[in-house]
């Protein structure tokens, strides 16, 4: 059986000992019964007494009776001897009144015997025999024993002192040695005392009567042992007062005057005994069972608990091990015993651990579950694992030792790896994330600083990912991210980091590079993604553009790198894709100068800085006008004309587009309708529309009540969809364009063949024109490619029933060859710029109405070529 150290420990017992004996032992229990049974036994023994008193004693012979007294005396001393002995050996668990009271009755016992040897017959005392010294005597006993039960009713019911232990033995032996010099004065003393010793006896009785109300009234407060104190200090004063004015031995009054008085000893030491001996055993046995039930209790949570425990000793014995421990490290239950801790530990660290241990031993000090880091346990068949423990030293009176508890934490390790793994990596790639990027940056650059290194951060971003997301679907997205990736992986050598950051984001930490590697870094990456990615039958191409920031030239914190890096890679969209930029310091200008553009730009309108601009469309057959596309223009105090390539993207940026965008709907129209109500009839007004607007929830009621404002027919308005505003959200999209249509309102796409339309999809909108975007129109001059893209998307739009106009057109050549593949309309500056609508009236109003008539280059005063 396990025995576990239930003592206490040494340390404890060591505190209490300087703390002075437990207070428990004055917490006396009630013992009611007990003390009614003892009392009823003081009253018959004390009536028999009284009985006995009536019985003939004084007809027996002188010397028998004195031998009687002498005897009773002789058992009074021996008692009152027991009860300074008992106090004596008990006085560290008697309170200090009980202990003066014992000490007392020391007093009485030297007395008492002192009266014997003066006792006539007795050989003793010179003074022996003299009637006064032996009244003296008597008194002084009484006094004594009186004295001691008026300490023990008054005095303190603390523990005492040394001192106050001290204090009580110099007063009892003041009191003897005064009794002893009194009893040789009263040798000189003449006859005729009695009386005088009658009275002192009668006082002394009176006061042990007082003492005996003194002690019962605390015997009415709770402690038993009072009560036989009581009892004592009433027989005493029976004792002391039937005794008074007799001659101090030889008379049977006397003999029954002290048997009152041993019997109130009796009770004395009764009392001391329950107080010093009875009571702090019954604790003793109470505390002992206490302590087994203890031992039970903690031996039950030891071999149940959870955890590995091991007591280990000093030298690095196990001691003890809880059949967890067994379990955890693949013994038997009770195995652990006896071996050495190190056993535990696979053999590489066995000497480690023997060294940490001494250490241990010399300062040992606890230690947390898991302060230390996890360690490295080994199991019996030689198997790892990783385990946290924490220590417990341990004092007992055997010497010290050490309690260990080990927890076995593979699986909250293997937990931990995952979630970290789940924190620090993308889902979809498993490519490290964008924290992973940023924290390895961090200490990257903390290297680099301190060794004077160099770092390369390249960001990448995928051009028309967008339009593949949304036109195939995610799942396609998704796959295409992940060729994405392990084709860059692939590509990157083993010391490089690469990262997705999110969505069609990745970036590439270069330590050490200089902007010679970034660059060869960046060009391999659009290299590798040159050829086409192929999911599900599909074929896609993917291209790139690159912004590359370099420390620490660029910045010195993640943030600075990563936002220039950002701000180059922008710089690398807008010099048309799939090409690299490295960061330069006039792009945070050129960032700086769009910020406070878009400030201005929420002013623009009510400060009347917007004007519209009109581009004729004509018939490509006779050249004839056939409306406008209205063109927004920005005249900004300071800046002059703003472009509509920056302040169009500012403006969707900010959201002021819904605004802007109405606000031009609305002037479109409404100057459509003055030119319609001077006869221009049939002009088409074409708007364009961005793609924030289309996602506005108002929109379509914002076009309803523009035309209701203004008059113009639904008709002839024709609104400009840019196709990758078409199919950012296909299903959206065409479900407002139809509500839109149902108007009467016609709908063309813009800049078609820039993205990525599905020929699907644009059979589902309620589509009227296709615009050929005019990279297309001028690249037809030469043979190429570009003449057979735009000969087949006019193929493909009057395949659809829709109507074809190219854009930008500027040439003659352009114009022909337009017209030869049946392209319906024109646009461009072979026919007019955009102009103001003031010449535009100028023209209408000279020419009146002149709808579907030819144009001629003065009436427009523009770059107007037309033949
Ligand atoms: N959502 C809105 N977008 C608008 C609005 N107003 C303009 N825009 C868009 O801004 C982009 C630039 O427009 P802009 O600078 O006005 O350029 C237009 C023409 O000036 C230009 N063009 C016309 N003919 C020729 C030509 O022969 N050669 C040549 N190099 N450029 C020419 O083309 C632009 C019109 O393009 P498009 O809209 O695709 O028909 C532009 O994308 C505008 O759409 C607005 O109010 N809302």
């Amino acid at each position: 059986m396990l025995n576990l150290p239930v003592q206490e420990p040494t340390s404890a017992r060591r505190t209490e000992r300087s703390n002075g004996p437990r207070p428990a032992v004055y917490s006396e229990p009630s013992s009611e019964a007990r003390t009614s049974g003892l009392a009823l036994l003081t009253v018959a023994t004390a009536a028999l007494l009284a009985f006995a008193q009536s019985l003939p004693l004084s007809e027996l012979r002188p010397p028998l009776l004195a031998s009687l007294h002498v005897l009773v005396k002789m058992v009074g001393a021996a008692i009152a001897l027991a009860i300074s002995l008992l106090t004596w050996n008990t006085r560290r668990a008697q309170p200090l009144n009980f202990v003066i009271a014992g000490f007392g009755f020391f007093a009485v016992a030297v007395l008492a015997a002192m009266q014997l040897v003066m006792a006539p017959g007795m050989p003793g005392l010179a003074a022996a025999h003299d009637a006064n010294a032996a009244t003296v005597m008597l008194l002084s006993t009484d006094g004594a024993a009186i004295a001691a039960l008026l300490a023990a009713a008054l005095g303190p019911a603390h523990p005492g002192s040394p001192r106050a232990l001290r204090a009580g033995i110099a007063v009892t032996g003041i009191w003897i040695a005064a009794s002893i010099a009194l009893a040789r004065a009263a040798l000189q003393w003449g006859p005729g005392t009695e009386q005088a010793a009658a009275y002192a006896e009668l006082a002394l009785a009176a006061t042990a009567l007082v003492a005996a109300g003194l002690l019962f009234l605390r015997h009415l407060r709770g402690a038993a042992a009072f009560a036989l104190l009581a009892m004592a200090a009433l027989l005493l004063a029976i004792g002391v007062a039937g005794g008074s004015g007799m001659p101090p031995l030889q008379h049977a009054g006397g003999i029954f005057s002290d048997g009152y008085k041993v019997l109130a000893g009796l009770l004395v030491y009764l009392a001391l005994f329950r107080k010093g001996v009875l009571l702090p055993w019954h604790q003793l046995v109470e505390s002992g069972r206490a302590v087994e039930v203890d031992r039970r209790r903690y031996k039950q949570l030891f071999e149940s608990a959870p955890d590995g425990l091991l007591l280990v000793d000093g030298s690095g014995r196990i001691l003890h091990a809880n059949p967890a421990a067994a379990a955890m490290f693949g013994w038997a239950s009770g195995e652990l015993t006896g071996q050495r801790v190190e056993v535990l530990l696979p053999a590489a660290l066995r000497h480690e651990h023997e060294r940490a241990r001494t250490r241990f031993d010399v300062s040992p000090q606890a230690r947390q579950m898991g302060r230390g880091g996890s360690l490295t346990a080994a199991r019996r068949d030689g198997g790892s694992f990783p385990v946290e423990i924490a220590l417990v030293p341990q004092e007992f009176g055997d010497g010290h030792s050490t309690l260990c508890i080990v927890r076995d934490v593979t699986e909250r390790r293997q937990l931990e790896e995952t979630l970290m793994r789940q924190a620090l990596h993308d889902a979809l790639t498993e490519l490290p994330n964008r924290r992973h990027f940023r924290d390895s940056v961090t200490k990257a650059l903390a290297h680099a600083e301190r060794h004077g290194g160099t770092l390369a951060l390249v960001f990448i971003d995928l051009d028309n990912f967008k339009q593949v997301n949304d036109s195939f679907g995610h799942s396609e997205g998704d796959a295409l991210l992940c060729q994405v990736a392990r084709r860059l992986a692939q590509t990157l050598r083993g010391g490089d980091l690469l990262a997705r950051m999110g969505g069609d984001e990745f970036a590439v930490l270069l330590v050490g590079a200089q902007q010679a590697d970034a660059a060869a870094v960046a060009g391999k990456v659009l290299r590798v993604l040159e050829p086409d990615f192929a999911h599900g039958g599909q074929a896609f191409k993917v291209g790139a553009s690159i912004g590359i920031t370099m420390y620490p030239t660029d910045g010195r914190s993640v943030e600075e790198l990563l936002s220039n890096a950002d701000l180059a890679m922008y710089r690398a969209k807008h010099r048309g894709r799939n090409t690299w930029c490295f960061f330069e310091q006039r792009m945070t200008e050129r960032l700086r100068e769009r910020s406070s553009l878009q400030r201005e730009l929420a002013h623009a309108t009510k400060r009347g800085q917007f004007e519209l601009a009109f581009q004729p469309r004509v018939h490509a057959s006779d050249g004839a006008l056939s409306g406008y596309e209205a063109l927004l223009r920005w005249r900004h105090p300071l800046h002059g004309n703003v472009p509509p390539d920056v302040f169009i993207s500012l403006a969707e940026e900010s959201g002021l587009i819904v605004s802007i965008g109405e606000w031009v709907l609305r002037e479109a129209c409404a100057q459509a309708a003055r030119w319609r109500a001077a006869g221009a009839a049939d002009l088409t007004m074409a708007v364009n529309v961005s793609p924030h607007q289309l996602r506005h929830a108002g929109f379509a009621a914002c076009v309803q009540q523009v035309l209701l404002e203004t008059g113009w027919p639904a008709r002839q308005l024709e609104l400009e969809i840019t196709e990758t505003a078409l199919m950012e959200d296909p299903r959206e999209v065409a479900v407002l364009l139809h509500r839109i249509n149902a108007l009467g309102v016609r709908f063309a796409i813009d800049d078609f063949g820039t993205g990525y339309s599905s020929l699907a999809y644009l059979k589902t909108f309620p589509l009227h024109r296709l615009k050929v975007d005019r990279s297309f129109v001028q690249g037809l001059q030469v043979e190429g490619s570009d003449r057979v893209i735009a000969a087949s998307i006019i193929a493909l739009a009057h395949a659809l029933g829709l109507e074809v106009t190219a854009e930008g057109v500027e040439t003659a050549d352009q114009r022909d060859f337009l017209r030869e593949q049946r392209c319906d309309e024109l646009q461009g500056y072979l026919f007019s710029a955009p102009i103001s609508a003031a010449q535009c009236e100028a023209w209408l109003t000279q020419k009146g109405i002149p709808c579907r008539q030819s144009l001629t280059p003065h009436c427009l005063q523009a770059t107007y070529v037309c033949e």
